[in-house]
């Protein structure tokens, strides 16, 4: 399996009871799954837990191979390979859209970063926006930068916290099918949080229904 995540126990300080309880989940590569619940069932914690925001209190997560948590292992967060696509996009507004999806390049050379970059623009069509500031960028387009951000540095593994809730009810659709191509035509394996039923059945290969930090179903789309 690509991604392994085993067991997952995580108590924030000072609550009575864990909000994570056991949480396992198997991915294979290119495989794109849908964390659903209710508010407060689990689901960002989830993604801190994976992202290294936050230490679980036992479990274990292997990334491609990689050790990322174990009870001996704690990988920081910039060094899992895991992209992050946050639910305002969180771009740098004083940075142009090319500035943005360079961000996490700094260590190829000048070459590489411009190859990867115009790669990165030509895949989310947005090669004439360059130069553009993210105010000055519809939502969806907005979306698609901090998609290419992300996808950028060619992480192992994709997270997005519920990427559709900030756009208007009738761009979700299309930018929901095209995010899905996107992901599909670079083979990305991902992980995304929402609660809304709709787009888990549109996006995911398997959808992981949780409650209060328990995994109560698994089902194909
Ligand atoms: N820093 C914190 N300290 C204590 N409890 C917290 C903290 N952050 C979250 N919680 C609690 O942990 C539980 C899970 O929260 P989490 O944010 O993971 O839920 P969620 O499913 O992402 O919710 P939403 O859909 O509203 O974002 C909630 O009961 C929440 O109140």
């Amino acid at each position: 399996m690509f991604v392994q995540i085993e067991n997952l126990v995580y108590q924030y300080r000072g609550a009575s009871q864990p909000v994570i309880k056991n949480f396992s989940l198997q991915l294979n590569q290119g495989e794109i799954i849908a964390i659903l619940g209710e508010s407060g069932s689990g689901k960002s914690t989830i993604l801190r837990l994976l992202t290294g925001l936050e230490t679980p209190k036992s479990g274990r997560i292997v990334i491609n191979g990689k050790k990322i948590v174990d009870d001996h292992t704690f990988i920081p967060p910039e060094k899992r390979g895991i992209g992050m696509v946050f639910q305002d996009y969180a771009l740098f507004p004083h940075m142009t859209v090319e500035d943005n999806i360079k961000f996490g390049l700094r260590h190829m050379t000048k070459k590489q970063k411009q190859n990867r970059l115009d790669e990165m623009l030509e895949l989310v069509d947005l090669l004439d926006y360059k130069k553009r500031y993210p105010y000055e960028l519809s939502g969806g387009q907005q979306q698609r930068v901090a998609l290419a951000r992300a996808l950028a540095p060619a992480p192992s593994l994709l997270l997005f916290d519920e990427p559709f809730s900030n756009l208007d009810a009738s761009l979700q659709i299309k930018i929901r099918d095209e995010l899905k191509e996107i992901l599909k035509r670079t083979n990305s394996t991902s992980i995304f949080v929402t609660h809304d039923q709709a787009d888990a059945a549109a996006l995911a290969d398997r959808t992981v229904l949780i409650e209060k930090g328990v995994v109560k179903h698994i089902s194909k789309g």
